[in-house]
């Protein structure tokens, strides 16, 4: 078998919700946790490389991408997928463009779309604005993120400074005359020299236009539910077959454990919702860096059934622990504590994690020697339990990125694993 298409995705969270969307077709989607050293083995139709790089320097950012699409295009890999937030987070540094440039400069192309949109979750994009629901990116929770503040909602905005290209749009409003009028607009802005093209979508049924429209492109960048038609449009295309490639999942045995490291509005409600009736560790980041992760370890290992941990807080907790320690060192203070916890858990028999939040997910797997991540059912849109083996324990995880899921999440993610 050889990989038809490849994506590249800035965090792990983002890298479970696509391969997760795109497993609903019933192909086989594998993922890999960083890029794989060695020869390409055991290939799958459709290959998602999960990095840790949506905060990281642009160089840097670019390098750990461009070696992600040589090994995908070493697995046979002709169409490439660069994958971000359905928030378009990125810092003012941001990599999105610059990733996306390099990309472009290593495959040769000379134009690229940009469509984080999610309908199924809210995220919709309209002359070139970011909606979440029915609020202005800018004015939604995201101008509060710990990492990633966003203070802008026009895609076009932020992708101008990014790029060393011309950007443009197709609207909504050619969107709604289908695939052609998307391709023909797409060829005119080419040839006013527009690299880089925001496409707008507000429902599934754009998305499905975008990418018929798009599906020969060499790369395509966006979020996860642009993703999702094309195993089926690559099916129709006959360079898919038909067959599907699922595998039955079963619970590993086990303990349960929430981790979460995601202080969004929705995490705050999850981690509420779930600490009335589980017994619930609160990391400070503050008392992190003096006490270290010591007590909280004490706490976990004493724990005889499901419990969680979390740093999740509120936007005036985070801004004091930020104004104490600086803005990146609480950050990993906190995922340095959540890849501690996790870790010792897996080693006193907790094997079903839930984890919250795209950093701290990358924290957490990277900790556990994760090389390789088998994508299962969804608990809810773009979150679904994954199947792994992390030194020689057999654990089921499910990567949530921050915003996803409603507030009985951690519960209902257990229950559905148990239901398997
Ligand atoms: N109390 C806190 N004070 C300061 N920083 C915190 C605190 N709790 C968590 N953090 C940090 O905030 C960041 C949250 O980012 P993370 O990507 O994990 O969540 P998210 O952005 O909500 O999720 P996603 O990227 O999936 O949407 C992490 O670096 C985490 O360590
Ligand atoms: O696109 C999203 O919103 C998520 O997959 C994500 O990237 C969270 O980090």
């Amino acid at each position: 078998m050889t990989t038809i298409f490849g994506a590249i995705a800035d965090d792990f969270t983002g890298a479970t919700d696509l391969a997760g969307l795109m497993a609903r077709s019933g192909a086989r989607v594998s993922l890999r946790v960083g890029v794989p050293e060695g020869p390409v083995e055991d290939p799958a139709p459709f290959e998602v490389v999960a990095l840790k790089i949506r905060t990281c320097p642009v160089a840097e950012a670019q390098s750990a991408a461009r070696a992600a699409m040589a090994w995908l295009r070493a697995a046979g890999a002709d169409r490439i997928y660069w994958k971000y937030c359905s928030t378009f987070d990125s810092t003012a540094e941001g990599n999105i463009g610059p990733v996306a440039e390099a990309l472009m400069a290593d495959l040769g192309a000379t134009q690229t779309i940009y469509c984080p949109a999610f309908p199924e979750n809210g995220r919709s994009i309209f002359m070139g604005n970011l909606f979440v629901g029915e609020q202005p990116l800018a004015e939604s929770p995201m101008k509060d993120h710990p990492l990633t503040p966003m203070w802008d909602s026009n895609l076009m905005r932020l992708l101008t400074p990014q790029v060393n290209g011309q950007v443009g749009l197709v609207s909504r409003l050619t969107v709604a005359r289908g695939a052609k009028a998307v391709r023909a607009h797409l060829r005119d802005l080419a040839e006013q020299g527009k690299a880089h093209v925001i496409v707008d979508a507000v429902a599934d049924a754009d998305l499905q236009v975008i990418a018929e429209a798009c599906c020969d492109m060499p790369l395509v960048t966006g979020g996860s539910a642009l993703a999702m038609p094309l195993p089926a449009l690559y099916r129709e295309q006959g360079r898919l077959a038909s067959t599907t490639g699922h595998t039955a999942h079963r619970a590993p045995a086990g303990r349960a454990l929430v981790l979460s490291g995601s202080c969004s509005a929705m995490t705050q409600t999850q981690v509420a919702t779930f600490e009335k009736d589980h017994p619930s560790y609160k990391l400070d980041p503050v008392q992190l860096a003096s006490d270290g992760v010591a007590p909280a370890l004490e706490w976990m290992s004493a724990q005889s059934g499901t419990a969680m941990v979390y740093a999740t807080a509120s936007p005036d907790r985070v801004r004091k622990a930020q104004d104490t320690l600086g803005h990146d060192r609480a950050g990993a203070i906190v995922e340095e504590a959540l890849a501690a916890i996790a870790l010792a858990a897996r080693d006193c028999g907790v094997s079903r994690l839930v984890v919250a939040g795209g950093e701290t997910s990358g924290a957490v797997t990277q900790a556990l020697g994760v090389s390789r991540l088998d994508v299962g059912p969804e608990i809810s849109p773009g979150v679904p339990w994954c199947f792994a083996n992390s030194a020689g324990h057999d654990m089921a995880l499910a990567l949530k990125s921050g915003n996803f899921g409603d507030g009985a999440f951690f519960a209902t993610a257990l229950r559905k694993l148990e239901e398997l």
